[in-house]
């Protein structure tokens, strides 16, 4: 469903994105790892196409990202990360607002919007403005934004980032069944225990390039997922040169 050959983008000197190959099959959850600025948003961000690559390609069901936008586009549904929200509607508008937007009938944006909203735990905040929304709820609201034209893939940037326990497991739910149905994830996450209990694949960017990847098993390779990935990713820092932090202001 999603297939990426050579994927390159530098944004001055850095180099934040330095020839990533991923192949996700129908039906799979995907989950994209790597520590802070490895390279995760930009990887996601062109796969999406709101970011043009310096070169590769990205197939989504088969069409390229850049030169068929249409049915590719057609076929994602995303959550980029810090995304621009119309935040003065309400939820129930934003929703409505992104299933027509998708071609949905006026009367199928609408109860898909209540569908949703019951999933996820949002019934009580649709009638609210989203500026009023907690970032927990923004990160609902625009998981359900993505899911209403339920589109062939999902790409997810941190998706459970500040969302509660309960509203996780939901969504959990909600993205297995989508996935048991043929629908296809790619998400990103820095929460390991939860890319364990979703994922069956999974891969690991460090400094713009992949280290590991397969399914969760092969790249855990007998550890824990934390403990693999802070391997990966080079271990960590010894906290020195930081006395002065404990002689406390007072
Ligand atoms: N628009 C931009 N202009 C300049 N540099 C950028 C831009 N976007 C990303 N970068 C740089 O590219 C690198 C990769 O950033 P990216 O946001 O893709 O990382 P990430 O893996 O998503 O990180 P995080 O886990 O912190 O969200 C970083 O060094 C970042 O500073």
């Amino acid at each position: 469903m999603l297939e990426v050959r050579g994927l390159r983008k530098s944004f001055g000197r850095t180099v934040a994105v330095d020839g990533i190959d991923l192949d996700v099959r129908r039906g799979s959850i995907f989950g994209f790892l790597g520590p802070n600025g490895a390279g995760k948003t930009t990887t996601l961000s062109m796969i999406t196409g709101l970011l043009r690559p310096q070169a590769g390609t990205v197939l989504v069901t088969g069409h390229d990202v850049w030169r068929q936008p249409g049915p590719a586009k057609r076929a994602l549904g995303s959550l980029p990360d810090r995304m621009r929200l119309f935040d003065r509607l309400t939820g129930a508008q934003m929703l409505y607002y992104a299933g027509v937007l998708h071609g949905l009938d006026r009367a199928s944006a609408r109860s898909r919007t209540r569908d949703l909203a019951a999933a996820l735990g949002l019934e009580e905040a649709l009638g609210r403005p989203v500026r009023d929304y907690s970032v927990g709820m923004i990160k609902k609201v625009s998981l359900a934004a993505a899911l209403i034209h339920s589109p062939r893939v999902l790409v997810l940037d941190e998706p459970f980032e500040s969302v509660d326990p309960v509203s996780a497991a939901q969504a959990i739910d909600l993205l297995r069944s989508y996935a048991r149905a043929g629908g296809t994830v790619v998400l990103s996450s820095h929460n390991m225990d939860l890319v364990e209990r979703v994922c069956d694949s999974v891969a690991v960017i460090v400094s713009g390039r992949l280290l590991a990847s397969g399914t969760v098993d092969e790249v855990r390779d007998g550890r824990s997922l934390e403990e693999r990935f802070v391997e990966l990713a080079g271990g960590r820092a010894a906290v020195e040169g930081l006395e002065w932090l404990t002689t406390f202001s007072d």
